[in-house]
């Protein structure tokens, strides 16, 4: 047997084009979804990110900002950015390109931004209304991730979901959506014991550690869904993810690739989020 692959690229190329629908008929209504993103520094990754968030917007309609900032802008100087950006009325979301600078504080940087404009879904706010049920802004990642489950009608519904890794903008996070869809989730991460028992009991396997080949098939469940979330270089330079993608592919019966799985979707829910934070103004 071998996997089907769940191909984000495809799926987000479906969905900008469901969305450049939505910002058509929001534009008639005279509101055209703005999205400023700030990045700091000129980290040659980091920019290849937000040069793809950019055409992202354009391939749908959605206007956006660009801002790069040099590595010696003060924490002051950037936090008075996002307070411009919290107040600016063409703006709908923002997000400041992580990981910042050390003498940059993550936490006051992402505190300052508006909850209403946090299109990153990284506000303690919104993470708090996420985990109790209420109407939020769902982290990118997570939210493709759900998206790309739901595509091939793959029930999670009682399923158990493993989550490796504990990060606050994926492991956790995600872990949260699958149980708001009445999943059942463990989570695995470095001080674990005996993960293999745990992974290989996952119906649906999500890893996010950041490790090339960190999950190989031998810790998979035969017809399991397994989502690769890692994004690493390898030493040959290559995009590769944190699962071993051969040996997976015989035991998973569906499988994101990388590149091309999750990355592209989780541009695609940014998109979404700041049509959802303009529609929220008209009416
Ligand atoms: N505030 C903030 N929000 C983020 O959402 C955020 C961030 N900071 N910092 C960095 C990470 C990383 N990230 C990616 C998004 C898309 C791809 C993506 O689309 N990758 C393509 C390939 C790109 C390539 O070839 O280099 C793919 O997987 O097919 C990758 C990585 C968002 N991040």
């Amino acid at each position: 047997m071998s996997a089907t692959i769940i191909s984000g690229k495809e799926l987000a190329a479906q969905k900008r084009l469901e969305m450049k629908k939505e910002v058509e008929v929001l534009k008639e209504k005279g509101m055209t979804p703005g999205l400023a993103v700030i990045l700091v520094g000129e980290d040659p990754a980091s920019q290849s990110y937000v040069k793809a968030k950019a055409r992202a917007c354009e391939e749908t309609g959605i206007h956006s900002e660009l801002d790069i900032v040099p590595t010696s802008i003060s924490e002051e100087e950037l936090l008075k950015k996002i307070e411009d950006l919290n107040m600016a009325s063409h703006i709908h979301g923002i997000l400041v390109q992580l990981p910042l600078p050390d003498h940059i504080s993550e936490k006051k940087v992402v505190e300052t931004i508006s909850p209403d404009k946090d299109v990153d879904g990284f506000h303690p706010i919104n993470i708090g209304r996420m985990m109790t049920g209420q109407d939020a802004f769902s982290p990118c990642t997570p939210a493709g991730i759900i998206e790309m489950v739901k595509s091939k009608s793959i029930e999670i519904e009682g399923k158990h979901v493993v989550v490796v890794g504990r990060s606050n903008i994926v492991g956790k996070p995600v872990g949260q959506l699958f149980l708001n869809e009445n999943a059942t989730v463990t989570y695995c991460h470095s001080r674990t014991k005996n993960m293999q028992e745990i992974t290989t009991s996952a119906d649906i396997l999500v890893v996010a550690v950041g490790r090339e080949n960190f999950i190989n098939g031998d810790y998979i469940k035969k017809g399991a869904v397994v989502i690769d979330v890692g994004v690493n270089r390898n030493s040959a330079g290559k995009l590769v993810g944190d699962v071993e993608f051969e040996t997976a592919k015989e035991k998973a019966s569906y499988l994101t690739p990388v590149p091309g799985g999750v990355g592209p979707m989780t541009i695609t829910m940014l998109l979404h989020n700041t049509i959802i934070s303009a529609r929220r103004l008209v009416n």
